[in-house]
């Protein structure tokens, strides 16, 4: 998801809302992240964002985490706390070694 700052609300990323697969990949040879989300449906690609050192990752929720960059608000909203306790060890793991 993405926050909406005129309407102060968070919408679907992407063309429409339903469940998407959200990775996290770590570019070995530069040792950058990015965490690439695509609709289980159609593969659309519904978030591509480069995570750099420094990035505080908020786990607002247990099934909701969030972060920034300067552009947007991305959130994630994960369909089970296994899913999300997985996403954020992750994340945490690559904000250490950035
Ligand atoms: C300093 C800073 O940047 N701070 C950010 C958060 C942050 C901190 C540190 C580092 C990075 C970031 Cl990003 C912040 O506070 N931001 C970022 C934009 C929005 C927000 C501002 C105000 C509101 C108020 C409430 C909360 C919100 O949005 N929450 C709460 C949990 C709750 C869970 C689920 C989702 C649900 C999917 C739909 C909707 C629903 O429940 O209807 N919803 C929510 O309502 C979700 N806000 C925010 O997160």
């Amino acid at each position: 998801m993405v926050y909406d700052d005129v309407n102060k609300k968070w919408i679907p990323s992407g063309s429409s809302s339903g469940l998407s697969k959200v990775q996290l990949y770590h570019h070995q040879v530069n040792n950058t992240f990015r965490v690439v989300g695509r609709k289980l449906q159609d593969h659309e690609i519904v978030i591509n964002c480069a995570i750099l050192k420094g990035l505080k990752y908020n786990q607002a929720t247990v099934t909701f985490h969030q972060w920034r960059d300067n552009k947007q608000v991305y959130g994630l909203n994960f369909s089970s706390k296994d899913d999300a306790d997985a996403f954020a060890r992750a994340m945490l793991q690559a904000l250490d070694v950035l």
